[in-house]
């Protein structure tokens, strides 16, 4: 038998083995230290099920790709047969004619193998892909729908873990796992009938070494879980490290410590590199331990098929040849069965995490018969609330707001407050319904708003927060978040109107200004200006803001005054205000504390009546006058 056939017999186009290094971890970057537990011993039926949900609609593939598997797992063992029938039936016989028919059928099979090899991972892969995405999709919808609750108490990394890493977890099993495993399972069914119809003595002594590989699988398997669960841990600890420090890096320069958390963070590298250099020292001796278990088969199959063959027995040439290939054929799948196993035990780690993910749900009910919201007055009213972000360990709610009423007719303009804490900003959360109130109603224009569609309630009511958020992306991207119907004449407009346009046109991309990260190259008085603009782009019918306090230089301060005032225009408006300068001309004033409104009226009023309001306005007057020199004092800012 020529050497290029023997060559073209021997190509294996099953998977390749599993590179002996932990290339399938790399997608584990984000973990938190809390997150490594993630072995589980058995496979849990009802997670399987699940996971099956997400196959379901690709079910008619998963069967083509099964047929596929089916066909490349019957033509890879089928090839040392036909060498075997080449040799023993024409060469040995010197048929050359019909040996050109076997090698035709050779070449066949090989392409055959190759074609359908191609199409079991290419579809394997795009079955497992779709299902990945209708996977994440749906993780990233149930998190959207989340009350920011839900987010108080989720660490960010957390979500970004089960929404990245434990999903890719997820991908192979849903893409290979299933048609691989079979796929192996079908080799080794074919493999062993060829073999055992050739020649069952011969197919007992290739499998003679059997009990040795598997003992040296569940060693390795064992040793190597433990040692990839410690790499895991380390790699949390140095993503945590990186991402505490990366955010705090201000604090480390600032009293400089770069060489003390140079040296802590050394140590966590240390332990990662020697929890990784003991995997490798596993993967070092388990695939030599393979090959040469393989090369022992081969051997038993050489010493006894030869010294039958030699010795004149029933055992032929081909046969022998034939064997050889299949001592070499044989133990990939049991590899490669192991490893899949590995993978399943991960996806099923993964799978458990992310259906928790799936299963906390702190969503907003939505009501069941909505009330239609098509205009709004603007009338808002506080009934007898109570709220609590936390319980206690017994569940007493821990009050944040108690027996809050109040009421702000269409038009007015009313402002909320009141010393830090005192639950300004938890008013508005609740007025938007980012949270549940426990006790109470909120209504606007007299419907509560748990009968309100939350769009509904969130389109008529406009928030200009303190600290505001921008996404990374343009100006004209973070003003009109992408809504087609906001033209850029519409846009120009806002901004003129509030007079941003001056601080828009002064950056140097003007509109298309690329915002960082969280628009932290803009000043927080300049994100609130953009904050104005993104809100009149939305034409509420209520404003409801939250005044930047610090950070804002007099010329922004003057600018958001005068956004504040066009944008509150002939709008019902609840202000936060930290500074009473700006609300002299309120229409009612509330005064928070400790949760709950002790004094309410007009600025004169308030002031008239000597209480809370008096003493805050008198903190911040003193706050604001510079002593002068002859003992009188000036007040810069507030006019009595
Ligand atoms: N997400 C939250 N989870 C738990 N407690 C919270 C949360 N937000 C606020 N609190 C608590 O609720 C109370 C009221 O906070 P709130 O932010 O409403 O006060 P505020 O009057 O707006 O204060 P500031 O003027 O500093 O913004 C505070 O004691 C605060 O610690």
């Amino acid at each position: 038998m020529s050497s290029k056939l023997l060559d073209c017999c021997l190509v294996d186009f099953s998977h390749p083995p599993a590179p002996p290094h932990l290339a399938d971890d790399a997608s584990d970057d984000h973990f938190e230290p809390e997150d490594t537990v993630d072995e589980v011993n058995t496979f849990d039926g009802r997670l399987i099920r699940r996971l099956g949900q997400y196959l379901t609609p690709y079910a008619g593939y998963i069967v083509l790709a099964l047929a596929i598997t089916l066909g490349a797992s019957f033509l890879g063992p089928l090839r040392p047969w036909l060498v075997q029938k080449g040799i023993d039936n024409y060469i040995v016989v010197g048929d050359l004619e019909g040996l050109q028919y076997i090698i035709l059928y050779l070449v066949l099979a090989l392409v055959g193998e190759g074609i359908l090899s191609f199409g079991e991972n290419y579809l394997t892969q795009w079955i497992g892909q779709q299902a990945i995405y209708d996977l994440r999709t749906t993780l990233f919808r149930h998190v959207e729908g989340q009350s920011l609750a839900y987010f108080d108490r989720t660490p960010v990394g957390r979500v970004i873990t089960r929404t990245t890493s434990d999903v890719e977890a997820l991908s192979d099993a849903l893409s290979s796992g299933l048609v691989s495993v079979l796929g192996d399972l079908f080799k080794l069914v074919f493999i062993a009938y060829f073999m055992f119809t050739l020649n069952w003595m011969l197919a007992v002594v290739t499998l003679l070494v059997m009990p040795l590989m598997v003992w040296v699988t569940f060693w390795f398997r064992r040793n190597v879980r433990e040692q990839y669960r410690e790499t895991r841990k380390q790699m949390a600890r140095i993503n945590s490290f990186i991402q505490e420090h990366v955010t705090g890096m201000h604090i480390v320069q600032l009293f400089n410590r770069e060489d003390e958390e140079e040296d802590r963070f050394e140590g966590i590298n240390d332990k990662h590199r020697a929890a990784h250099l003991h995997t490798i020292f596993y993967y070092a001796i388990f695939w030599p331990s393979i090959e040469f278990i393989s090369n022992l088969a081969l051997a038993a199959v050489l010493w006894f098929g030869g010294f039958r063959a030699l010795g004149g027995s029933a055992l032929t040439l081909g046969v022998l040849v034939a064997f050889i290939q299949y001592a070499r054929q044989f133990f990939r799948p049991i590899r490669d069965l192991s490893n899949q196993y590995d993978t399943l035990q991960k996806a099923m780690a993964g799978a458990e995490r992310v259906f928790s993910l799936l299963d906390t749900d702190e969503s907003i009910e939505a009501p069941s018969a909505p009330v239609e919201l098509d205009a709004v007055e603007g009338t808002i009213e506080f009934k007898n609330v109570w709220f609590a972000y936390e319980e206690d360990d017994a569940g007493t709610p821990d009050w944040v707001l108690e027996d809050v009423s109040f009421r702000v007719e269409p038009g007015e303009m009313a402002a909320l407050v009141g010393a830090t804490g005192a639950g300004k900003s938890t008013v508005m959360n609740l007025l938007l319904r980012f949270y549940e109130i426990q006790r109470g109603q909120i209504r606007v224009d007299g419907h509560d708003i748990r009968d309100l569609r939350l769009r509904d309630l969130r389109e008529h009511i406009g928030l200009i927060p303190q600290d505001v958020f921008l996404f990374s992306g343009s100006v004209r991207r973070n003003l009109t978040l992408d809504d087609p119907s906001i033209d850029e004449a519409t846009m120009r407009r806002a901004a003129e109107t509030v007079q941003a346009d001056q601080l828009i046109e002064r950056l140097p991309d003007g509109y298309d200004q690329d915002v960082k990260e969280r628009g932290s190259s803009l000043s927080r008085g300049q994100r609130q200006l953009l904050a104005f603009v993104r809100a009149l782009l939305y034409d509420p019918d209520v404003m409801v803001l939250d005044e930047a306090t610090s950070s804002v230089d007099t010329e922004t301060e003057a600018l958001i005054q005068r956004a504040l005032e066009r944008v509150t225009e002939g709008r019902t408006t609840l202000a936060i205000a930290h500074r009473l300068s700006t609300i002299q001309d309120a229409d009612k004033i509330l005064v928070m504390h400790k949760g709950e409104i002790r004094e309410r009226g007009t600025h004169q009023e308030l002031l008239a009546a000597d209480g809370l309001y008096r003493k805050l306005y008198d903190l911040q007057y003193a706050d604001q006058v510079a002593p002068r020199g002859d003992g009188a004092r000036t007040d810069q800012r507030v006019q009595t």
